[in-house]
């Protein structure tokens, strides 16, 4: 799947401003963002739900624009709650939106129950289902037609974390059994970033980063180190002249961005310089900060 420069524009309010990127198969791509960036709207385009102000969106060769029935059998996408019949088995439900669609044999139902893990739960009533089993429930419905591209908009809100654990591992299983893409939404970093491979975030309707997870870890290595030492402003003025670290002072110790190679370096030439070395924290940045940093908010909700 691809994004070519997708733009929506309601009104005379810009709110998707030309968003470029490629989905690959086999991949888990998170769509992150605050709520209100636009990652609804994105999606209700790239599934046909709502008309594209410009570009387009490529889903195995076809367009979405040109070619609506081309692209679309090639998604499986639960944008809005999905439609369960609460009276009817999980069985049931999944057999009836079968009967909707051509192809789709008993076996193939079997499949992606098992693949989401519904086999003991398929023959009670979906009204008695959990949250988080009515969305694999929708999530199997979705996967029926055997879509390349899977697209979830926030399938961890309201979940409670043993749903989300849950979820993360059916989709990851899913992305890696099946070789599908699957794009999940969300507005909480910290909800999909064990789910994915690579993170797009989306900020007031443009692209502003896309990192692969393995990457964010790696810049992850800088941490800030903490350092109390005597006398504080020497110490502050020699790092400052003497190494390339930019140096801060907070709560009468020394801060720094150091990868751990670095740490035992500064405080060799600190103690060699003759300062009192007291005490050394080193804190982890997360990828939350990483997210913040990106953003430019100290608080997404
Ligand atoms: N029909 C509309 N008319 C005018 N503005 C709209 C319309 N639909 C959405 N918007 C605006 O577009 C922006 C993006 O909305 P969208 O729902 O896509 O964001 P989102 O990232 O999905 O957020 P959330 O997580 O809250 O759903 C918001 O500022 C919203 O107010």
């Amino acid at each position: 799947m691809q994004l070519i420069d997708l733009k929506k524009t309601i009104g005379n309010k810009s709110i998707i401003k030309g968003l470029s990127f490629d989905i690959k198969a086999g991949e888990v791509f998170g769509f992150l963002g605050p709520n209100g960036a636009g990652k609804t709207t994105t999606i209700r385009m790239m599934v046909g739900l709502m008309n594209i102000t410009e570009g387009d969106v490529i889903i195995q060769g076809k367009s979405i624009k040109n070619d609506y029935k081309g692209a679309i059998r090639h998604v499986g996408a639960i944008v809005e709650n999905p439609e369960m019949y609460p009276f009817m088995s999980g069985m049931k439900n999944l057999q009836h939106f079968a009967r909707m669609m051509e192809g789709i044999t008993p076996e193939r139902i079997q499949e992606v129950v098992s693949l989401v893990g519904l086999d003991k739960a398929i023959h009670e009533k979906a009204g008695r289902y959990s949250l988080g089993m009515r969305q694999r429930l929708g999530i199997a419905q979705a996967l029926l037609h055997r879509p390349s591209i899977l697209i979830l908009d926030e399938p961890t809100n309201g979940l409670d974390p043993s749903g989300i654990r849950e979820i993360r591992k059916y989709i990851r299983n899913l992305a890696e059994q099946e070789n599908v893409a699957v794009i999940v939404s969300s507005h909480l970093l910290s909800e999909i970033e064990l789910m994915c491979d690579r993170i797009g975030i989306i900020k007031n309707g443009e692209l502003i980063a896309i990192e692969s997870i393995k990457s964010i870890e790696v810049q992850n290595d800088v941490k800030d180190v903490h350092i109390e030492v005597h006398p504080l402003e020497s110490a502050k003025d020699f790092l400052e002249a003497h190494t390339a670290h930019k140096v801060t002072v907070h709560k009468k110790e020394l801060v720094l961005s150091l990868t751990k190679e670095q740490i035992p370096k500064v405080l060799k030439e600190l103690i060699h310089k003759g300062m009192d070395v007291y005490g050394v924290r080193v804190l982890q940045s997360t990828l939350e900060d990483k997210f913040f940093d990106l953003i430019g908010e100290n608080t997404i909700e």
